[in-house]
């Protein structure tokens, strides 16, 4: 198996389609949510399909967060502030991936894995960036995640 042939996470997923479907799902549950759901008492109705474009570029798709909507200095500054707790960030997660299992999107131990490792990374980073003392970066590249060590295994 060459490099070539391995696909990105963003076309394992389902492509933008899958991760607006996952987004749409997540944030309905996030809006009823009793411990996250206050956060997100004034978001921007456009708001899931922003996060599916974050999350698109993230896995290997188009660059759109960054071309339209001010890439990651842009999302930083969305968490500022906001001082997110250990219990609330977890809800997130759990959260999410109840959304990827509605959704349909792939559970391939590889895929799972992957998408997991990057949803903890970067609502660890969220959670931080977040507290009232942070001085994160202002500027740096959107991250790109990949396969790790598991690729799909393809004969
Ligand atoms: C992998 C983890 C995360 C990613 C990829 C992510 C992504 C994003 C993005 C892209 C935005 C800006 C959307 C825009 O362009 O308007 C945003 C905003 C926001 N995020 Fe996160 N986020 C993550 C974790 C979290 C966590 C753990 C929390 C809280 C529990 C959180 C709370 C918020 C809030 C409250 C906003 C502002 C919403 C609004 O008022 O419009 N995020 N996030």
């Amino acid at each position: 198996m060459t490099n070539e042939t391995v696909p990105t996470l963003y076309e394992w997923a389902g492509g933008a389609e899958a991760l607006e479907r996952l987004t749409e799902a997540f944030y309905t549950h996030v809006r009823k949510d009793d411990l996250v759901g206050p956060l997100f008492r004034h978001m921007d109705p456009d708001h899931p399909r922003y996060v599916a474009m974050w999350l698109a570029e993230v896995f290997g798709g188009p660059d759109r967060y960054t071309k339209e909507r001010g890439g990651y200095s842009h999302m930083l500054s969305m968490h500022l502030g906001k001082a997110i707790t250990e219990p609330q960030r977890r809800r997130w997660v759990n959260l999410l991936m109840d959304a990827a299992d509605e959704v349909g999107l792939p559970d391939d131990p590889e895929f799972r894995a992957a998408f997991a490792g990057y949803i903890e990374w970067g609502t660890r980073l969220a959670l931080h960036n977040s507290q009232p003392d942070a001085k994160p970066a202002t500027s740096a590249p959107v991250p790109r995640w990949g396969w790790g060590v598991a690729p799909p295994y393809q004969p």
